[in-house]
């Protein structure tokens, strides 16, 4: 089985809908994030703040090489910003996860552990910045897209369905 990557805005639901997916197919799953955490046994906002976001990008371009040449089978959540890598057709097949600004953030505020969930992205601490991110982010992710998914006002079940449907279609 060709990969899956997931792509998408920060907290738009890759984790969750890869975890979801597990349970409805013989994928594996691995995050990006926590590949990087592991590496460097601290976490994201901490290597943020220690070393800035040009050196995460670095780790990032070393898992992606990783996922190239050493990952099948798999279903891939990425962070936000993963797309950015330029062998992302080689790893798989790429899934936009989509849906507007607002309704992202709603659903992170509404979550009982909200603060944590906000806190943990660095790049979602000005909420401003972090819009104006997602209007230049979001062209670049449809361009990339082989197949979207609205996951707009939908469980992360149905999600996950849909994802699997849509990639099996896709071949
Ligand atoms: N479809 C969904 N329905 C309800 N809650 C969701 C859904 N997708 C994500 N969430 C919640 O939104 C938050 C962010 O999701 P997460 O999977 O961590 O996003 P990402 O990996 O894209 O940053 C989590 O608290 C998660 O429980
Ligand atoms: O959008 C981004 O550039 C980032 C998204 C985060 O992942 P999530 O999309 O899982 O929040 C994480 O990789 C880092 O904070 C940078």
């Amino acid at each position: 089985m060709k990969n899956i990557v997931l792509i998408g805005f920060m907290g738009v639901g890759k984790g969750s809908i890869a975890r979801e997916a597990l349970k409805y197919s013989s994928y594996m799953t691995i995050d990006t994030d926590d590949i990087i955490e592991s590496m460097e046994n601290r976490k994201i906002k901490k290597i943020f703040e220690e070393n800035g976001e040009e050196y995460f990008r670095k780790l990032e371009k070393r898992v992606a090489k990783w996922l190239e040449t050493s990952v099948h089978d798999t279903l891939i959540s990425t962070g936000g910003g993963f797309y950015k890598q330029t062998n992302l057709q080689k790893i798989g097949t790429i899934v936009l996860l989509d849906s507007p600004f607002d309704a992202i953030i709603k659903r992170l505020k509404e979550h009982p552990n909200a603060k944590r969930k906000l806190k943990k992205r660095p790049l979602l601490a000005d909420l401003k910045k972090a819009k104006k991110l997602y209007d230049e982010r979001r062209p670049q992710y449809l361009k990339l897209a082989d197949i979207i998914i609205d996951v707009t006002e939908k469980s992360a079940q149905e999600c996950a369905k849909e994802l699997l449907k849509k990639v099996k279609k896709h071949g």
